[in-house]
């Protein structure tokens, strides 16, 4: 990777409900990095009621990936902004077409996979809520809000997720093993991988923040570059 003009290019991937949005949040706080979420910018169309929100709902309410063609064409529309920031996708790609397709518009620097076994995910997203407008997350057990049922900073109402519900949630641990796992074999094959396994993101995340610091310091974040 080239010392100075770079900016960072990378991905966080990882089964539903493995902390991604946690740990991002956290790097977001630490690291000169423009979070992007998938999910996030689906659930923001979903409540806007966009076409892409109506058809993108009939998908996720059955823990079904989005068509590729959809979610590419929204993700790569939405990353064009980010021309002068290094970035960290969150939940994109899901499939081998999605990276294909990112990967011939980006060169991606670097994957972090969040390794979290089923039961774990099970027992945490049945106390997963969320701020819908902010993609804020919180649970009951871990990092519970201040008033029970809403949101720190707005005291708006929190809500559960309803494919966070134990038939869609399964639904979406089946798409991950058939559609997600192949993904994580096309980066190891670049050489891009890096995974981290564990059951508590307290226990993850000292990992992952180790590891990007040996990497973000490589890549000058100021530098005025095209991507
Ligand atoms: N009990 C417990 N819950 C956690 C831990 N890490 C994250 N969570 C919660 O688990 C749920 C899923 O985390 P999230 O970051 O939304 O996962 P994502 O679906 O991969 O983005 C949320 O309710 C988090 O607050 C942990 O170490 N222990
Ligand atoms: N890259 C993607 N490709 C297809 N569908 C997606 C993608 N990202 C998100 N989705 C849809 O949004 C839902 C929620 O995604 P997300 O918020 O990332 O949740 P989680 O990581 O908890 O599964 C997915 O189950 C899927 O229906």
């Amino acid at each position: 990777m080239g010392a100075s003009v770079r900016l960072l290019r990378a991905v966080l991937m990882g089964p539903p409900g493995s902390g991604k949005r946690t740990v991002a949040l956290r790097i977001t706080k630490g690291f000169q990095l423009k979070t992007f979420s998938s999910g996030d910018l689906l659930r923001d169309n979903l409540l806007r009621d966009t076409e892409i929100g109506v058809l993108a709902k009939v998908f996720m309410d059955q823990g079904k990936l989005i068509p590729d063609d959809i979610m590419t064409r929204l993700t790569l529309h939405q990353l064009k902004t980010f021309t002068q920031e290094s970035w960290l996708l969150c939940g994109f790609p899901r499939t081998l077409p999605q990276a294909e397709a990112l990967e011939r518009a980006y060169q991606i620097h670097l994957v972090m996979s969040l390794n979290v076994p089923s039961e774990v995910i099970k027992q945490r997203l049945s106390a997963r809520w969320i701020h819908p407008s902010s993609g804020r997350v919180y649970n009951l057990e871990f990092n519970p809000p201040k008033a029970i049922g809403l949101d720190d900073l707005t005291g708006e109402p929190l809500v559960q997720r309803e494919d966070d519900r134990p038939e869609t949630l399964n639904q979406r641990l089946k798409a991950y093993e058939d559609q997600t796992k192949p993904v994580l074999e096309y980066y190891r094959e670049k050489g891009v991988l890096e995974t981290f396994s564990g059951t508590k993101t307290d226990q993850i995340w000292p990992c992952v923040r180790a590891f990007l610091q040996t990497k973000v310091p490589q890549i000058d974040q100021k530098a005025s570059v095209t991507p």
